[in-house]
């Protein structure tokens, strides 16, 4: 499966201008080497501008579904669509949309871990169902949100729904950039699994986003990253036989005493 991933300099507080960006990068992407799957970062709508979210936040996810799922049929891509501010009856959620090349709507998942040090609790609502996997040229896959990914669990969690790819979609600040490539590594080796992120660049109200959107391979070694804080396009391709070869040679799963934890 071929992806390509856009670690976008999100415009704060213009979800059209945003929509607009994502198509042109989209076309361009189409025309130059077509990828299977695209991925988004995370809040592309709106970015971190968290006090204008009641006006800025999509609506069920209307406007987003009608998008993603255009562009996937128009150019006949699955679409990891990172997440989104989105208004839901008991207030803002961020969430994401996972659309098919026949843009159907193939998985939904609001972040469930928010971030105390940015007083996203203050102005949204954490997800409130567990994480499940979904198909995507019938590879099983998994996606967390930015935060999610210090909550080994989650992951955990859907590498044993059957997950071989999991992604993580961000806007991880420079200043924590340190635990964001770690925590990757971490993630992809205990779950032998490709973890494969997108995650924001750029500035946002004076927070600096890292960039380095990882593809790290089952057995934790780096495939490539994106630049350092600057907007860019990664792209790789992965090889699912690799997963089952790995989980062959290390058997962590069936290793695992699971009686004996209490998490
Ligand atoms: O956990 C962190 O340090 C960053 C998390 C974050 O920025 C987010 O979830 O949006």
């Amino acid at each position: 499966m071929k992806y390509a991933i856009y670690q976008m300099d999100v415009i704060v507080a213009d979800p059209a201008a945003n929509r607009d960006k994502i198509k042109r990068w989209i076309e361009q992407q189409v025309k130059e080497d077509k990828p299977d799957t695209i991925v988004l970062p995370e809040m592309w709508n709106a970015g971190y501008a968290l006090d204008q979210l009641d006006h800025l936040a999509d609506s069920n996810g209307e406007i987003t579904i009608a998008f993603l799922s255009e562009l996937a049929k128009q150019h006949q891509i699955n679409i990891i669509g990172g997440s989104i501010a989105n208004k839901k009856a008991k207030g803002i959620y961020n969430t994401s949309y996972i659309v098919n090349r026949d843009g159907e709507l193939v998985h939904q998942y609001d972040k469930i871990h928010l971030v105390p040090m940015l007083d996203e609790p203050k102005y949204l609502i954490g997800g409130e169902e567990k994480g499940t996997v979904f198909a995507l040229d019938r590879i099983k896959m998994g996606i967390i949100i930015c935060y999610d990914l210090r909550f080994p669990e989650l992951m955990r969690d859907l590498a044993l729904q059957g997950a071989e790819v999991i992604h993580v979609v961000a806007q991880w600040p420079t200043s924590r950039k340190d635990h964001w490539t770690a925590l990757q590594y971490a993630r992809a080796i205990e779950n032998q699994c490709y973890l494969i992120s997108a995650n924001g660049s750029g500035v946002c109200n004076g927070t600096a986003f890292a960039g380095e959107s990882l593809v790290i391979h089952p057995s934790g070694e780096l495939l490539v990253a994106g630049k350092q804080e600057e907007e860019s396009t990664v792209r790789t391709s992965i090889d699912l036989a690799e997963v089952a070869e790995i989980r062959k040679n290390i058997p962590v799963f069936d290793s695992r005493v699971p009686h004996l934890y209490s998490v």
